[in-house]
């Protein structure tokens, strides 16, 4: 054993042991690995995303690991909320497993995020914040118990929540990284092959203050934007992601939710103002129209203007001030994706082995 916390499922009798934690995340997420073995067994894809859908009935999933921005991003005034993480692609479109929200409400601001902080009423779980005992005035800033200090409410408190959480099949399947590396562009066009490469990739990064140990930034690869809770290897959710994709036309995106300018320490994180207008533009078919250009080692095809975000921060090459330094940072992310995808180039993805080649191809060139 390599920590005191352990969760410990059996799947014949149905039951789950949590030990040694009282966070409500691993009840939610346990729960969550068990629909990752029962549902692919439907031939159900389970997939750790939010989701929401359009006025138009367009729905969109946003892959990404803790911390990414799928509560954030899905959480949208103009967009009705079908869920913040945890759903199923089934042949009739797709559901929410939950019902509800656990949002991060470390600097919660009402002006920032108005839904999440006008969902936090009576019949909400605040877990971990500190409180005045006699007002109950929350602190959102008091990191003293811990970071992740959290809201889990219902999800018919957000005002434009999809009530039942179905919608029909994703049209967008966005794959968020908060890369503080500063390296990945802020937003970039993917074929099947490029989604299915950073969908088994899994990439984000962790910082400084997010763990033990942790000085310079650190890339983790968590498999299908969810190695702890998927059953089956990588490649069986893959392959079904691939080719629901492919019958429904859906188009995949890669959003850098992370750093510009520099990586993290130089550079700053990409404004959430600007990611909302990439979002938008991904909704609303704009960003499928703009004019594209390649980048360098990862081969992401890249927008060269979007309305509302500064042309220049999109292709990360023009942020550095040190040309040197962002090639060399470039390089060293290009190496760390091909070593951890080194376990999957054995794998056969989907009935039809060009897809494999492709997917192989897909990753960064150098
Ligand atoms: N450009 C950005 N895009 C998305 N989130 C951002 C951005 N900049 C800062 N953030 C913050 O990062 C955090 C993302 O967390 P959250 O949405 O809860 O992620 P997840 O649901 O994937 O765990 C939020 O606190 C959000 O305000
Ligand atoms: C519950 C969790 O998921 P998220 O941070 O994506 O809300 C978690 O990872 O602790």
């Amino acid at each position: 054993m390599t920590s005191s916390t352990s969760i410990d499922i059996n799947l014949a009798r149905r039951e789950m042991v949590i030990l040694g934690t009282q966070y409500a995340g691993e009840m939610k997420k346990g729960l969550f690995g068990v629909m990752h073995y029962l549902m692919p067994k439907r031939q159900i894809l389970s997939l750790h995303s939010g989701c929401n859908m359009g006025k138009e009935g367009d729905v969109a999933l946003f892959f990404g690991l803790s911390g990414t921005g799928k509560t954030t991003l899905s959480t949208d005034h103009n967009r009705y909320l079908i869920g913040d993480d945890e759903h199923c692609w089934s042949d009739h479109g797709v559901s929410n497993i939950e019902g509800g929200c656990y949002a991060k409400c470390i600097d919660l601001a009402r002006e920032k995020e108005p839904d999440i902080w006008n969902a936090i009423k009576f019949g909400t779980v605040l877990e971990n914040v500190v409180f005045e005992e006699h007002t109950r005035e929350v602190d959102y800033t008091d990191k003293s118990v811990t970071e992740n200090t959290r809201a889990a409410y219902p999800i018919e408190y957000i005002p434009n929540a999809k009530i039942p959480c179905v919608g029909p099949h994703p049209k967008n399947v966005i794959l968020l990284a908060c890369d503080a590396f500063g390296v990945l562009p802020p937003v970039s066009k993917l074929n099947l092959a490029q989604t299915m490469y950073h969908f088994i990739s899994g990439y984000t990064a962790l910082v400084a203050g997010t763990e033990d140990g942790i000085k310079e930034p650190t890339a983790t690869f968590s498999a299908c934007f969810g190695a702890a809770f998927i059953m089956l290897h990588p490649t069986k959710y893959a392959a079904m992601l691939a080719e629901k994709m492919q019958k429904h036309g859906a188009t995949g995106w890669l959003v850098n939710t992370g750093w510009s300018g520099g990586s993290y320490g130089s550079g700053s994180r990409i404004k959430l103002a600007y990611t909302r207008k990439i979002i938008d533009a991904i909704h609303s078919g704009a960003l499928l129209k703009a004019e594209y250009k390649k980048t360098e080692v990862f081969g992401l095809e890249i927008p060269t203007a979007l309305e509302g975000v500064p042309s220049e921060i999109l292709d990360p090459a023009n942020t550095w001030p040190d040309k040197k330094a962002h090639k060399d940072t470039l390089l060293k992310l290009g190496g760390l994706f091909r070593k951890n995808f080194e376990v999957f180039t054995n794998y056969k993805i989907g009935s039809d082995s060009n897809l494999t080649e492709e997917i192989l191809a897909a990753g960064p060139n150098f």
